[in-house]
């Protein structure tokens, strides 16, 4: 494991930022100030309570929303209607994994799995290529579909169209892997379950934004990308957090843009996500007891032909106390070719896209920018 960095020439006052992209690597110039606080006209909250109300009131949230993904593509929601015992349970499940010794982690390691599933340890992962491996430990899950509320009662929920089979990734041995914590898998379960069905309906309030209606997406969210994670993020020590400039202090996860439409982003009130304004400069999107963040990303950009903001974040934990976050990220159904939105295209601005499947994507993705390490 490398713990080097790149140095590019930059500007003084400036660094130069490597971000993995479709293309490969592109580099953004980035101011090295400190992060200062968002203003609400960044990163605003919005109260979603409209979600579950009549379809004026729908339309209604669309427009507050359309306005927050056209800047940054990052709010925060309340009255999201996920109940905060759900939400803290998982979160403290989530803690007791963390906190086993290692030995007892393994058995959950993402080395046992074929599709990016389970455990891996801090500095096992380079999510930026310019800056330092992420000091942080995670648990990937991702979706199966006896778990989807909206297939679980089915006679047979894993009987899934075959042109989906390729793309079921959820698999089972991380979950026997923690039986060992009692009621590990159903807390984890019930929040990402609540997450789904949450995802399903802001993708409604998404197609009224983009002039669509308001079912348009409903086809092809039946087995969507819902790939969840639980982030942990140790506190570090006093003495980095001391020195003036911080420079041993270490980054949690570097930056990067998510790849699927949006991400539900559940964070404690430690704090550490920053985002990239349009300037080169980093904000931060402190947590707010009650909410969630919402982040749209790579693959709603592509089908809104870029009006919908897929924007760089990272996270520091400038804590001596653990973070931990639980995001979930939602996208189409893997194996669905989807374009460029017709709403979105005109004779002055035609598909910027080509047409391509979310699962092709996020393995072009990976393939253009494996991580190094
Ligand atoms: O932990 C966070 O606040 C952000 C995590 C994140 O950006 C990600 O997992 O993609
Ligand atoms: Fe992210």
């Amino acid at each position: 494991m490398s713990t080097t960095t790149t140095t590019t020439t930059s500007l003084p006052g400036t660094y130069q930022l490597q971000l993995r992209t479709l293309d490969g690597n592109v580099v953004r110039t980035v101011s090295i100030e400190a992060p200062r606080l968002a203003t609400a006209a960044e990163i605003p909250v919005i109260d979603i309570a409209r979600l579950f109300g009549d379809f004026e009131a729908r339309k209604d949230l669309a427009t507050e929303v359309k306005k927050a993904v056209e800047t940054y593509g990052f709010f925060y929601i309340k009255n999201h209607g996920i109940p905060e015992e759900v939400i803290d349970n998982a979160g403290k499940h989530a803690k007791l994994f963390f906190r086993q010794p290692r030995d007892e982690k393994e058995p959950a390691s993402t080395v046992h799995s074929k599709f990016f599933n389970g455990w891996f340890d801090v500095h096992t992962r380079r999510t930026s290529p310019a800056e330092r491996a992420d000091n942080k430990e995670a648990f990937f899950y991702r979706y199966q579909p006896e778990n989807d509320p909206i297939h679980k009662d089915e006679e047979d929920p894993s009987a899934v169209p075959e042109g989906i089979k390729p793309y079921i990734r959820g698999e089972r041995y991380i979950w026997d892997a923690t039986a060992h914590i009692e009621g590990f898998e159903s807390a984890i379960i019930t929040y990402w379950q609540h997450c789904l069905q949450l995802a399903r309906r802001l993708i409604r309030v998404f197609a009224l934004v983009l002039d669509l209606p308001e079912n348009y997406f409903d086809a092809v969210t039946t087995y969507p990308g819902a790939d969840a994670v639980l982030n942990f993020y140790p506190g570090q020590p006093a003495s980095v957090l001391a020195s003036e400039d911080k420079k041993g202090a270490e980054i949690g996860i570097g930056s990067h843009t998510d790849l699927q439409c949006f991400t539900l982003l559940w964070q404690d009130m430690i704090g550490g996500l920053q985002v990239l304004d349009v300037d080169g400069r980093w904000i931060k999107a402190s947590p707010i007891e009650g909410t969630i963040v919402v982040n749209t990303a790579d693959f709603l950009t592509r089908l809104s032909n870029g009006k919908f903001k897929s924007t760089v974040h990272r996270v520091f934990n400038q804590s001596e106390e653990d973070r931990i976050s639980m995001p979930f990220f939602f996208g189409p159904n893997p194996n669905e070719t989807l374009s460029v939105v017709s709403t979105c295209i005109d004779e002055e601005h035609p598909a910027k896209y080509e047409p391509i499947s979310c699962g092709e994507y996020m393995m072009r993705r990976f393939a253009a920018s494996r991580p190094d390490n």
